[in-house]
């Protein structure tokens, strides 16, 4: 089963929620201080609720503590195998370096899928797509307040992320396992995204602390017949309590939210 037949077997589950595990040391809850028992807290509490988890590289790269995301990676894949794991490391670079890119992802870290800077054109993406079983999820418009600077520019009267979203339905998808990131924060140009890209799933981070709208970003991104959509929350559900009850609070806020999902798809 390659990344996205693992992603509709959640989506059949009704499990529609991204979990990102992305530790900032200031905020750790009180008493703990090594990432994996913090990471592996928030897993065994939210388990059987995630779609998936996304760990972000560089929360563990700037401490120099990447044998913890590992640690993280391991743990998920031997207790909780049917939940994938996407590592968030945003990787774009020429061909023969995208190549060790994505040993690295898949090999190294053995993650499900990785996301994919694909703005150096399509020989940096390609080295990633080869690997059938894994996931490839393009950034195509991003959630941050800046991303219309460039994403947004027409090109051909089109706007540059439309060409990303039909380069990655058309050429690059021939494994079938390539997925959009879409933010949450862009409603309008989701809209476009999934009419230019009716059956590419899309990862969508900007609910929660980014103030993105739930509501929306349902209307606008799912498949025509429900489901289509991976929503990412980090710091809305693994800092939703610094105290002893961290981890149920994630709990909390992770069913909260598949709800908020359920009661609009
Ligand atoms: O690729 C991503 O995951 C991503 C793309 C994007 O456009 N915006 C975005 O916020 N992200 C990531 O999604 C997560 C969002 O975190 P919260 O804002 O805390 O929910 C972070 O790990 C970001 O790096």
């Amino acid at each position: 089963m390659n990344f996205n037949e693992a992603i509709r077997d959640q989506w059949r589950q009704q499990k529609h929620v991204c979990i990102g595990l992305d530790p900032f040391p200031e905020y750790l809850p009180n008493g703990i201080t090594d990432l994996f028992e913090f990471n592996k807290a928030i897993i065994d509490a939210t388990a059987d609720l995630a779609c998936c988890y996304k760990p972000q590289f560089a929360h563990y790269a700037a401490l120099g503590k990447e044998h913890k995301l590992k640690e993280t990676i391991h743990y998920i894949k031997k207790h909780y195998p049917s939940v994938p794991v996407i590592l968030d490391s945003k990787r774009g670079d020429i061909g023969s370096t995208a190549t060790m890119y994505a040993k690295e992802a898949f090999e190294q870290y053995a993650a499900d899928a990785v996301t994919v800077n694909p703005y150096m054109g399509s020989d940096t993406v390609l080295p990633f797509s080869e690997f059938k079983d894994k996931g490839v999820i393009v950034l195509c418009r991003t959630s941050n307040p800046s991303a219309s600077e460039f994403q947004n520019q027409s090109i051909e009267g089109e706007p540059l992320y439309i060409h990303v979203a039909r380069k990655a339905q058309q050429d690059w998808n021939s494994n079938n396992n390539i997925s959009l990131v879409v933010g949450a924060t862009a409603p309008q140009e989701m809209k476009h995204i999934r009419s230019a890209a009716p059956k590419l799933p899309f990862l969508i981070p900007g609910i929660g602390a980014q103030g993105g709208d739930l509501k929306s970003t349902l209307i606008n991104g799912r498949f025509s017949d429900g489901d289509g959509v991976m929503i990412n929350s980090s710091r809305g559900i693994i800092y939703a309590s610094k105290e002893k009850d961290f981890a149920d609070a994630a709990r909390r806020e992770t069913e909260q939210l598949q709800l908020a999902i359920n009661q609009n798809i």
